[in-house]
């Protein structure tokens, strides 16, 4: 069989032009929604280095950039560990292998995003191996979570540590850090967020910011689970607008997560923001040079870096750096592949015959992966009530990732979706049914993952669009900086919009005709809501929908769906 290949995304090796890091005074490499992605991307050369190859990366960059200790290097990652991929996923429990491979790098700041508190295995294993573990003692920082600790009696404990003061190894600048993730409240029982909002009005957080005032600090750095650019709740800008009306002279830099797009935001002349992507497909780099109290204004770098070891040998030989081959990650890249080995990884379930894509095609194309849940897979859902019409919805953000031509493997099935949602259903009228889909598209954006709305923005006239021969398909980031950001110039992707939810229906009646309205588990709140919302606008009264009126429906995942339907084509 031949191995699965993105054709579009190979590299002409020589091709792609690098633009270089700007070493300043303070230097960062961030992460962010790993996802489980330590692995590489074996089918996409374009991110063809593994975790073990970022630690060398990172440790010779370190060493290059404060050989003569006049500057200061921080590794920060801003959390979602889990779903998205079989190394964190496909073992009981999950993250049991990739925990601790994630922790072989050496982290200076980290936190946790949503993905460590949907379910309480997760936590768990975030808060014990992560958060407590005594090599990141006074790094791990969670502002605005805590920890439900059954070993005294259910105390909230905070989950990690609240805020980090330390000085930088050379320069000795007084870093003052916070991490708050987003409002958050899908939660599991073994912790808590607190809104941002209320957790900078409480007693620690006004004592900190008191007693580490501008004469004690010479940076704020904000790394957390949040978006930078965040159009619908702007927390984000509230907590700007907060610290700078405490700190008016001193930088404040932002790290942020979540909506897995690569972003630099200038929130003003002494503050700036870096997202830097998903799935370990991006290392984000940030330079500060002259971060002074005065009125002269810092410059700010920033570079997304693509994961491979091209663009890593790149910038390390730039710098008069040592390349990654045979150091110290080499260890970490053995152990990652002997783990693949373990869980099967490689394990051929089926095979696809052409690439589908989520955001590079119309909903409408047949290369679309959308539209082939919905006319292929959707209606495979085994029937449990013959005779019934029924709607299947899912959340396009329960797609989490591109299929592409060749084997289907037990890693697709994790990285494709890999979610463990059950189907449920209600009995509603084919009236009432028919509109719930329109309700939640025209929502805010819940569902899928924010990106579909901000992402790649290329093909909207701020960025040329680029197509030229011998460049590889990637990002063209557009973000305060301009166009230049990546540092690999790649041709343009193009990009549609994705709604919330899409839904297979065999429904033709629109009537009061009662149907199966069959979604996933993790709908069920939305659902509901619009189903209220749709029968308060018509005025009807007559019954307010709760969780009672949610049943188990049962049968096959999307995963496994998927699978069976590639099945046939081995
Ligand atoms: N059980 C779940 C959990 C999450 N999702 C989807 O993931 C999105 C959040 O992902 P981030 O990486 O952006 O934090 C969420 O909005 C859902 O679309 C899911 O489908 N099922
Ligand atoms: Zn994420
Ligand atoms: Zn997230």
């Amino acid at each position: 069989l031949p191995v699965p290949s993105n054709n579009q995304f190979y590299y002409a090796s020589q091709g792609n032009i690098n633009r270089d890091l700007k070493i300043g005074d303070l230097n960062f490499i961030h992460t962010t929604d790993t996802h489980g992605w330590l692995g590489s991307h074996p089918n996409e050369i374009n991110y063809n280095a593994d975790w073990g190859d970022f630690i060398s990366f990172t440790a010779n960059l370190k060493q290059t950039i404060t050989a003569n200790k006049t500057r200061d290097f921080l590794l920060i990652d801003t959390g979602d560990k889990y779903d998205g991929n079989g190394l964190s996923d496909a073992s009981l429990p999950h993250g049991k292998y990739s925990t601790a491979i994630f922790n072989k790098q050496d982290y200076d700041l980290l936190t946790l995003g949503n993905h460590e508190l949907y379910t309480e295995n997760n936590t768990i294993m975030e808060y014990y191996e992560t958060a407590k573990n005594s090599k990141f003692k006074g790094k791990y920082i969670s502002s605005n979570v805590e920890f439900v600790d059954n070993n005294l009696d259910g105390k909230l404990v905070p989950f990690g540590d609240k805020y980090a003061y330390f000085q930088t190894e050379n320069l000795k600048k007084r870093i003052l850090a916070f991490s708050f993730i987003f409002d958050f409240q899908r939660i599991n029982s073994r912790a808590k967020v607190t809104p941002i909002k209320e957790e900078i009005t409480k007693e620690w957080f006004q004592q900190v910011i008191q007693r580490y005032d501008e004469t004690q600090v010479d940076l704020i750095i904000v790394f957390g689970h949040l978006p930078i650019t965040d159009v619908e709740n702007r927390e984000i800008n509230y907590l700007h607008s907060f610290l700078r009306s405490v700190y008016p002279n001193i930088v404040i830099q932002y790290f942020g997560g979540h909506s897995h797009i690569r972003d630099f935001v200038q929130f003003d002349a002494k503050s700036t923001g870096l997202q830097s992507g998903r799935f370990c497909e991006t290392v984000g780099f940030l330079s500060i040079t002259n971060n002074s109290k005065d009125d002269s204004f810092p410059q700010f770098h920033r570079r997304y870096i693509d994961f491979n070891l091209r663009s890593f040998n790149y910038h390390l030989s730039n710098l008069g750096g040592l390349n990654i081959e045979n150091s110290n990650g080499a260890e970490v890249s053995e152990e990652i592949s002997k783990i693949r080995k373990k869980l099967n990884l490689d394990e051929v379930y089926g095979y696809i015959p052409q690439n589908y894509y989520m955001y590079y095609e119309p909903l409408t194309s047949k290369k679309n992966i959308y539209n082939l849940l919905i006319n292929k897979i959707l209606p495979t859902l085994e029937v449990k009530h013959p005779t019934i019409p029924r709607y299947i919805m899912i959340n396009t953000g329960a797609i989490r990732y591109d299929l592409y031509k060749g084997v289907f493997t037990k890693d697709t099935q994790y990285i494709v979706s890999p979610f463990g949602n059950e189907w449920n259903y209600i009995k509603l009228p084919s009236k009432l049914a028919s509109k719930i889909s329109d309700k939640i598209n025209k929502g805010p954006v819940v569902l899928n993952i924010p990106e579909a709305h901000i992402f790649d923005i290329s093909d909207d006239g701020k960025c040329p669009f680029r197509h030229k021969k011998g460049l590889v398909k990637g990002y063209t980031t557009y973000d305060s900086y301009g166009c230049k950001g990546d540092d690999t110039i790649h041709n343009s992707l193009g990009y549609y919009e994705v709604p919330n939810v899409i839904q297979y229906t065999d429904d033709t009646t629109n009537d009061d005709t009662l149907v199966d309205f069959i979604f996933y588990s993790f709908l069920k709140p939305n659902i509901l809501s619009a189903i209220n919302n749709i029968n308060k606008d018509m005025k009807v009264t007559s019954h307010f929908f709760t969780d009672d009126d949610c049943f188990y429906y049962g049968g096959l995942s999307t995963q496994d769906l998927l699978r069976r339907y590639f099945e046939q084509f081995l």
